[in-house]
């Protein structure tokens, strides 16, 4: 089924351009994505409380963030794709649009299959055990009890909280609730996951069980979006990366190229650095043959 979410009635253009051998499974038309600050917290200050006072104005009018501006893309089927950007420029709120928790106000999303949202927030509660929490959390997704008790051991296992499990989810640390969160929703396949930061908060070893979590996610045919400001992350993880800045897509293409583009932009250090390492590991490649030739 597909699934449109629209600021308002739109022609579906985007959908005639796919490919024969690939299944798109979202689509972002033009889209824009607006928050809207009301009353008090739009304007603050003594100069715009007199303008108020003397315009007799009781509230304070509304103030409009324009997160996300005219955004278009289609992910395909097996894609892991990384969304990366500095702070502010849009990346959760896209997660969001697509995840269908936000409507555009311009423009359209068309998802085919169910987005499911993972984020650090995601809400489970935080006053019931990780447990309970589990269980919530698996029903939430869809599973039946049977399905629920034959996952609940693996999920445990690999959030690692061990006898944490039985404990009030706020007596978590914030690495340990993210953990568990994860486990929770990456214990079914999804049509369309996203995940929000959720790696950035494990250990070394959890991030590397997630990764291989997300290849296994992305084998069982879905597409998966990743909001990540590790770089080293998306990378390992994902085999196209869009980056936004201000709200709006500056490059969108194979990881390593949107990358090294970003970090020339923003990190020229470390742009400098894989260069080198690149320059050196060509070298490196381009010598083999010949010690090969020589001692063979
Ligand atoms: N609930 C909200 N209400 C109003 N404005 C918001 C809200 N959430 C985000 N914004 C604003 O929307 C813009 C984009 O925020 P968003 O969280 O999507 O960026 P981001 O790229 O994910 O940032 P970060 O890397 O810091 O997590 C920012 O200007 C932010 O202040």
């Amino acid at each position: 089924m597909v699934t449109c979410s629209s600021g308002r009635p739109r022609r579906n253009t985007a959908v005639t351009e796919q490919r024969e051998d690939r299944v798109p499974t979202v689509i972002a038309d033009n889209v824009h994505l607006t928050y809207k600050i009301s009353g008090r917290y739009a304007k603050r200050g003594g100069a715009a409380a007199l303008a108020r006072t003397v315009m007799r104005q009781s509230t304070p009018g509304m103030r409009e963030v324009r997160a996300v501006r005219g955004v278009s893309f289609t992910a395909w089927r097996g894609e892991a794709i990384g969304l990366i950007g500095p702070n502010g420029s849009g990346k959760s709120t896209l997660l969001r649009g697509v995840a269908g928790l936000l409507t555009p106000s311009e423009g359209a999303i068309y998802t085919l299959g169910e987005p499911a949202l993972l984020g650090v927030n995601a809400a489970l509660i935080s006053t019931m055990s990780g447990e309970r929490n589990i269980t919530l959390g698996c029903l939430a997704m869809g599973m039946t009890p049977d399905d629920v008790a034959e996952r609940y051991d693996g999920i445990c296992e690999f959030s690692g909280i061990g006898e944490f499990v039985s404990l009030p989810m706020n007596a978590y640390s914030s690495g340990m609730g993210a953990r568990l969160r994860f486990a929770i929703a990456s214990s079914k396949s999804h049509d369309i996951l996203l995940i929000d930061e959720a790696l950035a908060t494990g250990d070394a070893e959890f991030r590397a069980r997630s990764e291989e979590r997300i290849q296994q996610l992305r084998k069982e045919a879905g597409t998966v979006f990743l909001v990540s400001h590790s770089l080293g992350v998306v990378r390992a993880t994902c085999d196209r990366a869009i980056w936004l800045e201000k709200g709006e897509i500056v490059m969108d293409g194979a990881t390593e190229e949107v990358l090294d583009a970003y970090e020339e932009r923003h990190d020229p250090k470390s742009a400098a650095r894989h260069r080198e390492q690149r320059r050196l590991a060509g070298e490196a490649s381009a010598k083999s043959p010949t010690q090969v030739s020589a001692t063979g």
